[in-house]
């Protein structure tokens, strides 16, 4: 889908880590998202006291029983396993601050010591990173150059999980989450997808599918000549369960160039008005976290995967937030085939650095989407909608090549950025932003049908269903992209009927 990202609004995390699909990312999973790379980190440091590993564990054990944020201890070996694996490796850092805990979301980390904003929580050195280049020699010599990263870190796994407690990474990889229990949407049933087929999250879980089933493909060979290292049969399945747990738990290493599990860190949870992010100090070689608020002892300590909506929570990580303050809708602006101006809008976008996504054939499908995010107050100045969605819009409505050769001198006259200001026709401006407003109307109405329809099918399903059978929780989460993107768009819409005069929104 190259090109499609183009325009889009910078999710604004800068940095040398990232995670989700929202990181900028240089090789390209082939979905068109930017992905993995430039994001995050801030490289800090401070000083923590490591206390012997045998009073973590006792501590631990009874400073659980402080009854906050229902996180429960996992087994008392699982611990003693997880803390002796990382000391034996010289991770000493890495458990100083928390330890392994059950809460309703999984395992995650919480406090044995009081932590303050601004301390270390964690930090783990190059060695505990999980990168591709660690997968056997014989695997990397018959690899095809094009296999991606993420399904490299999935043989990985495939071949760790095989070794069981051989492997050296056993007490790592026996914590990670089972078949059936990652709720990526690229696990869902075809009839729970369509529950979002409005969302661009649909186009890209379809993507994601594809991408893993061809990378499965090109992996096969390699599977089957060498079952000493992965067993028998790896099905489908399994490859993309394996790929589905890296793309949920892998941060993508600027200053490595390359992708990384990190072992421990990858049992924070995510909290979206969290600002604490795993940074990486090239200097010294660390991955680490620093606090961004003070914590008990027992709390659960919470880390930002990225300011990521609801669509990337649910295809990368398999859930979503009821509330989530990142949420974004792709509005997708095309100009039309029958347009006779079409062939002169698309020269002129493209020579003003407005790409259009262009179909697998080659062909220029004339269209773009771009990301909104919600617009917090539809009185105030702030940022609104994307100046990139209007320039398309007024783009759209021209309807003479005087116009657009005038809009072509404006751009030069000015910053060199196409139809970013208001129109000096007034009736032009009003037709564009019209035309956006319907748009957006029209967006709206369909999440309204879907919404209608989530809540007919949690109706049919009624009471009985376990809150924690698969079918629930998808749907959950089909609810909260819909209606995450139902906020963004109405937010839009009072912002545009505010921001524009009314002689320039034609109702
Ligand atoms: C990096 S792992 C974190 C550790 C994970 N809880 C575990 O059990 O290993 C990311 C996964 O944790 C879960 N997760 C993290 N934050 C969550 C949240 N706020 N709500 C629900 N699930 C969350 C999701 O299953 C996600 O795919």
């Amino acid at each position: 889908m190259q090109g499609a990202g183009n325009g889009l609004e910078d999710n604004g995390v800068a940095g040398k880590l990232s995670r989700g699909s929202e990181k900028k990312l240089k090789p390209d999973r082939g979905d068109g998202k930017d992905t993995m790379w430039g994001a995050l980190g801030r490289a800090r440091r401070s000083m923590i006291c490591l206390p012997h590993p045998a009073a973590v564990c006792a501590n631990v054990r009874c400073r659980i029983a402080t009854p906050v944020s229902q996180v429960q201890p996992v087994s008392y070996k699982e611990q003693v396993d997880f803390v002796d694996w990382l000391k034996e490796r010289g991770q000493r850092d890495a458990y100083a601050s928390t330890t392994v805990g059950i809460s309703a979301h999984g395992r995650t980390l919480f406090a044995t010591r009081p932590i303050q904003a601004g301390e270390r929580v964690l930090r783990v050195s190059r060695d505990l990173l999980i990168t591709p280049d660690k997968l056997p020699a014989e695997v990397m010599r018959m690899l095809p150059q094009d296999v991606s990263e993420w399904a490299r870190l999935a043989l990985f796994l495939l071949a760790e999980q095989h070794k069981g407690q051989n492997s050296t990474w056993s007490p790592y990889i026996s914590c990670l989450p089972p078949l059936g229990s990652v709720h990526s949407t690229v696990f869902w049933k075809k009839e729970e997808l369509e529950l979002v087929r409005h969302s661009s999250l649909h186009r890209e879980t379809v993507q994601r599918k594809a991408i893993i089933g061809a990378e499965y493909n090109a992996v096969q060979s390699v599977l089957q000549k060498c079952p000493h290292l992965f067993g028998h049969r790896i099905t489908q399945t399994d490859f993309k369960h394996a790929y589905a747990t890296v793309c949920s738990r892998a941060w993508g290493i600027e200053a490595l160039q390359t992708l990384a599990l990190v072992p421990f860190v990858d049992f924070f949870n995510h909290e979206s008005y969290c600002q604490a992010l795993l940074s990486y100090d090239e200097e010294h070689g660390y991955a680490e976290v620093i606090a961004d608020r003070d914590y008990a002892v027992g709390s659960q300590v919470m880390l930002s995967y990225g300011r990521l909506p609801n669509s990337i929570l649910a295809l990368d990580f398999g859930f979503t937030l009821s509330d989530n303050p990142h949420d974004q809708v792709e509005v997708w602006m095309g100009i039309s085939r029958r347009d006779e101006l079409r062939k002169l809008k698309l020269q002129l976008l493209h020579a003003h650095d407005m790409p259009t996504f262009l179909h697998a054939d080659g062909s220029d499908s004339g269209g773009s989407g771009f990301n909104i995010r919600l617009v917090k107050s539809a009185i105030g100045r702030g940022k609104g909608i994307p100046h990139t969605l209007r320039a398309f819009a007024r783009v759209m409505c021209v309807d003479n090549a005087q116009e657009l050769n005038e809009m072509a001198a404006e751009a030069a006259r000015h910053d060199g950025r196409l139809a970013r200001r208001p129109l000096k026709d007034k009736n032009r401006e009003a037709q564009a932003m019209s035309l956006l407003l319907a748009r957006l109307e029209s967006m709206t109405q369909q999440r309204h049908s879907s919404l209608l329809t989530l809540r007919l099918v949690e109706t049919c399903r009624g009471k009985n269903m376990s809150a924690s059978s698969p079918v629930t929780v998808h749907v959950k989460m089909a609810g909260d992209v819909v209606s995450g993107e139902m906020r963004v768009l109405r937010s839009a819409i009072a912002w545009l009927r505010n921001h524009c005069s009314p002689s320039t929104v034609l109702t």
